[in-house]
């Protein structure tokens, strides 16, 4: 049982932007984040998977092909954060988690009952009731992650879940992540720019450029100085903290003259 990405190739705009992914099988209750510069192609990568963008290969999740499976029923499985916050309508947020939930499948008492429970795990009950145009971004992106919760898809996308997120919050939410992982074994693939928030919570990298993957591996191993040079272009180093744990450390941009980093992400017509 575990997630499966053979051969995956995606078009958009008349581009190739993922052209043939393998990767290793993902473990139930593991955590991944998807790595690399802006334009690589994470987004694109958790849009596939979530089956809103067309791809060829293969995505196999627990033996089942994701492709052949009708949007209503793959959406059950397959719970998406999208990148961009839930907009500020006069919708209540308890709304907007009720509709998730209800559309993964669940009756209207399974629902309410998953609600509350996640409410109260991630400490967002005095929100509840507000209107989401009345609620800041991050707290509207804190919603939008408690309706994915809620669903209890078996993957979850996340496509930059902290982008809004203060520092409490952005541990507080992966630890809630992580915690929903091993209990009930799903599958987790998080887009993340925070480098140090991989090295914290996940238990694998995929890093991308150019739409290919690059590396696939643990943190520690796979984000040497190196790495961090080819892939951002930045002098950078992963050292063990006081407390022992690992912390990106970044001395600052290489020169750009004598860096391996590619030009901004560009796809030739293919
Ligand atoms: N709607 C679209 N139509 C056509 N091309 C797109 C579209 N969205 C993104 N692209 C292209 O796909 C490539 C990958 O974009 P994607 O958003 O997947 O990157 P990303 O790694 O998530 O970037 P970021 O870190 O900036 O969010 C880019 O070259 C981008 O120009």
């Amino acid at each position: 049982m575990s997630l499966k990405i053979q051969a995956l190739a995606v078009r958009r705009g008349g581009r190739t932007i993922i052209a043939g992914l393998d990767a290793v099988p993902f473990e139930p209750g593991s955590l991944t984040a998807v790595l690399g510069p802006n334009g690589a192609g994470k987004s694109t990568l958790i849009q596939a998977l979530a089956g809103l963008l067309a791809s060829k290969g293969s995505v196999e999740l627990d033996g089942q092909n994701l492709n052949t499976l009708a949007p209503l029923h793959r959406s059950h499985k397959v719970g998406l954060l999208p990148q961009s916050l839930p907009e500020a309508t006069g919708l209540v947020a308890y709304e907007l988690l009720l509709g998730g939930v209800l559309a993964s499948g669940a009756s209207r008492a399974e629902a309410e009952q998953r609600i509350e429970e996640v409410l109260d795990r991630l400490d967002l009950r005095a929100l509840a009731m507000a209107r989401l145009d009345t609620l800041s971004g991050g707290q509207r992106q804190m919603m939008a992650l408690a309706q994915v919760l809620a669903r209890r898809p078996r993957l979850m996308l996340l496509d930059e879940p902290t982008s809004a997120l203060d520092l409490y919050w952005q541990l507080a939410v992966l630890e809630a992540v992580r915690e929903d992982a091993r209990r009930r074994g799903s599958m987790v693939l998080m887009a993340l720019h925070d480098l140090d928030l991989a090295l914290r919570h996940c238990d694998r990298v995929l890093v991308l450029a150019s739409g290919a993957k690059l590396v696939d591996g643990a943190p520690r191993e796979v984000l040497t100085p190196d790495l961090l040079a080819r892939v951002y272009g930045i002098d950078a180093r992963v050292e063990t903290c006081s407390h022992g744990r690992p912390r990106l450390l970044v001395d600052g941009l290489l020169n750009p003259l004598q860096a391996k980093r590619p030009a901004p992400q560009h796809f030739n017509p293919a």
